[in-house]
């Protein structure tokens, strides 16, 4: 019997280690990125620690390798960590490199077959953008929402206050990133669907977006070895099932009251939900092949993508006054310059943002040092050249926004928080300055960034001018 096992580790042996010859005989034929060299059966998998873009920044600094190789188990994988990479990638390459790389946990219950974040760059993709482009993020459409965000902000000034006084005043802390969440989250729903979430749908909606994330971003078996995926060895694909079906059912009783409200002859609100049913009608009518098929499915997805929307803004208010805090002096210029604007007023309006150059400059810094999407992932749709070097089809291509966005070439003294050198600088994140790009850059680029930038002025910039709260703030990240 242990004769029988001995020649079965011998042969498990012998296969990894035959593959891993085998492995790095054919990479050095191809013309990769340089980077680390990797183990056998988990590649470069021990290098990489909890915060991965960070780690993937430490191994690019140490191989001088912008652009690097990288074997994540069974899958290879190319990050991008300087400017001039990511422009090659993402403007140069573009046409090949604008599919997402999927994680196993996205794919729980068909979700990916409906979310914009995952879809590959086609039809419905592209059907999904310009629906969200024309209904929800247009010049127009933002105009008309002005009141809700407006509204928003209020609410945000009340919880605040309502939690100081809960925690007993003056000197006890306000989660304040949990505040900020929620009233985005409810800001969504309202610009999506002209409704509020009760505050248990709101609080469950909440939950679900947080573990949510947590799960995607969290190490799974099954994204390193693909051949695996089917088996869930850690259950990640079914925890995220049971999420994605939570947050389905918030959407479905959203669907089903209008439809109910429709048929009962209620007026129009016009919001993205009344267009989207709309086209489910026009579609059963005209029979399309299914590509840009908008469906009840296709409406769950959306939404349930546009709500995790909520959390990078939070995320944002959170570490900008996390860093705040920790610097004095930039905390006295942005409330001065507040005060010299605002004034008296409760709280900023939108037509304010423009004439506050020192709270733009903190938002940017911020966004620079703590992208909340630090490493958005790609794959190759076509073997491309990139800097001289061989991207294989199907490579997975990592954009490492931290790394670049602290590029020690384009930035002096690139990790402190500095909001002063954006002043007088026309460099701003719509993605043509490649060495700060917190919203992605090219066909993917962010698709709230133009409600993330009202949101986040807005909600920080209230804040602020209302100093007497002592806030109680984490930056993850
Ligand atoms: C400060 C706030 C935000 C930041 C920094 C941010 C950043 C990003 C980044 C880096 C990407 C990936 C881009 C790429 O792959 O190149 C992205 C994608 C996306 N963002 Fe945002 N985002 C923010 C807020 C929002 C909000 C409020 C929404 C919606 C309500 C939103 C919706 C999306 C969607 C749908 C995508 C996927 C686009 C696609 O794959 O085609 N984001 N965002």
């Amino acid at each position: 019997m242990t004769a029988f096992f001995l020649a079965l580790v011998l042969i498990f042996l012998l296969i990894v280690f035959f593959s891993y010859a085998l492995q790095l005989f054919h990479d050095s034929r191809r013309r990769l990125p340089l980077g680390p060299r990797p183990l056998p059966l988990i590649g470069n998998l021990h290098q990489l620690d909890r915060l991965p873009h960070r780690s993937m920044a430490r191994l690019a600094v140490r191989h001088r390798a912008p652009l690097m190789s990288l074997r994540l188990g069974a899958v290879l994988a190319v990050v991008a960590s300087s400017p001039s990479a990511a422009r090659e990638a993402l403007q140069r390459r573009n046409a090949d490199i604008a599919a997402r790389s999927i994680g196993d946990s996205m794919r729980a219950d068909g979700h990916c077959d409906n979310s914009v974040l995952c879809l590959p760059p086609r039809r419905r993709w592209r059907a999904l953008r310009r629906l969200c482009a024309t209904e929800l993020f247009s010049p127009q459409r933002l105009a008309a929402t002005a009141a809700l965000r407006r509204e928003a902000v209020s609410v945000l000034l009340r919880r605040v206050s309502d939690h100081a006084v809960a925690r007993g005043g003056a000197g006890k802390a306000v989660d304040v990133g949990a505040a900020a969440h929620a009233v985005a989250l409810g800001l969504l729903a309202r610009t999506m669907f002209s409704g509020d979430l009760d505050a248990a749908a709101a609080r469950e909606v909440s939950a679900i977006v947080d573990e949510a994330s947590v799960l995607a971003a969290g190490p799974n078996v099954s994204d390193f070895f693909p051949a695996l995926a089917a088996a869930d060895l850690q259950g990640v694909r079914r925890r995220m099932a049971r999420l994605v079906k939570r947050m389905y059912a918030i959407v479905d009783e959203q669907i089903g009251k209008r439809e109910r409200g429709r048929a009962a002859g209620e007026a129009r609100k016009n919001d993205l939900l009344d267009v989207m049913l709309d086209k489910v009608g026009e579609v059963e009518e005209e029979s399309s092949d299914g590509d840009d098929m908008i469906s009840h499915d296709t409406i769950r997805g959306l939404f349930t993508d546009l709500f995790t929307g909520g959390e990078t803004t939070s995320h944002t208010i959170e570490c900008a006054l996390a860093e705040l805090l920790q610097s004095p002096n930039s905390m006295r210029k942005v409330q001065e310059e507040l005060k010299s604007v605002v004034g008296t007023k409760e709280q900023i309006d939108e037509s304010d943002i423009s004439n506050l150059p020192y709270l733009h400059a903190v938002v940017k810094e911020t966004l620079r040092l703590h992208p909340p999407v630090p490493l958005p992932p790609y794959e190759a749709e076509a073997t491309v050249e990139i800097q001289g070097y061989t991207i294989p089809k199907g490579t997975k291509v990592l954009i490492n926004i931290w790394a670049i966005n602290r590029c020690p070439e384009a930035w002096v003294e690139p990790d402190k928080f500095m909001p002063e050198r954006f002043l007088g600088r026309e460099i701003n994140f719509m993605g043509r300055d490649f060495q700060f790009i917190p919203f992605g850059t090219g066909r993917r680029m962010c698709l709230g960034l133009t409600l993330a930038y009202r949101m986040v002025h807005l909600m920080l910039g209230s804040l602020l001018h209302r100093p007497s709260i002592q806030l109680d703030i984490t930056c993850r990240g």
